[in-house]
């Protein structure tokens, strides 16, 4: 299980260019960078005055092709994506990075391999061990660079896995507040996210309020 978060020289990344992006939420600022030395191009979406020292809500999304546009539900992607662009256009600030790393890291082909295996039998952690990669081969370290872009160094992160607050902590971003994402659970998903939960850290339990003391209503 790798995060590693190495820090990428400034050059290896390169900002290229913005447009406007409305969506069904809100009319997006989508920033475009380029990965110089895999050619990888991520995505920034952008809504509101981010660069003002506040702390941003955010989320850090990696691809899930079959999630986040074929509407699988064997992952709750595709939900973890709309839920966190209606939260960032419900309080009129926020940034959504989308970063290129398919399949924790292993791509979409090797994925499909992965799930085929899931069928016969395996978890999510072992399809991918069983491919010869490891569960999580995922690194954040393009996240550091991509947010300078925009003056932003504390984020109030929208996600159910500790790895990632860790990985942020290690790049010298600011994790001010964890904000849980728990999104369509369903028939289709539920081992899955059962096996996130177990073998992989994620916090899956919803966050319950504090008790009201005796009196206080
Ligand atoms: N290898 C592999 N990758 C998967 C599988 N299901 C989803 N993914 C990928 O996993 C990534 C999403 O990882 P998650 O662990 O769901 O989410 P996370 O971003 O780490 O955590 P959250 O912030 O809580 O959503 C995407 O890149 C998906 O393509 C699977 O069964 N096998
Ligand atoms: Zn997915």
């Amino acid at each position: 299980m790798s995060q590693s978060a190495e820090i990428p020289s400034p050059d290896e990344l390169n900002y290229v260019t913005s447009c406007a992006l409305p969506t069904p939420w809100a009319q997006f600022t989508l920033h475009a960078f380029v990965e110089k030395t895999t050619g990888k191009e991520h995505l920034a979406m952008v809504l509101g005055d981010i660069g003002n020292g506040a702390p941003v809500l955010a989320r850090v999304h990696s691809e899930c092709l079959t999630g986040d546009v074929l509407f699988s539900q064997r992952c709750d992607c595709g939900a973890q994506l709309e839920g966190a662009l209606k939260k960032i256009a419900d309080e009129g600030r926020g940034v959504l990075l989308y970063l290129r790393q398919e399949g924790r890291g292993i791509g979409l082909v090797n994925k499909i391999r992965a799930y085929r295996l899931q069928e016969a039998g395996a978890d999510t952690v072992q399809a991918n061990e069983q491919l010869g990669f490891k569960a999580d081969q995922r690194t954040y370290g393009l996240v550091k660079p991509m947010l300078e872009q925009f003056g932003v160094t504390s984020l109030r992160l929208m996600t159910n896995n500790p790895r990632k607050i860790d990985a942020m902590t290690k790049l010298g971003v600011e994790v001010a507040e964890r904000v849980p994402l728990l999104v369509n659970r369903n028939a289709f998903n539920q081992y899955y996210l059962d096996t996130k939960a177990a073998k992989l850290g994620h916090m899956m339990t919803p966050l319950t309020p504090a008790p009201v003391e005796d009196g206080a209503l």
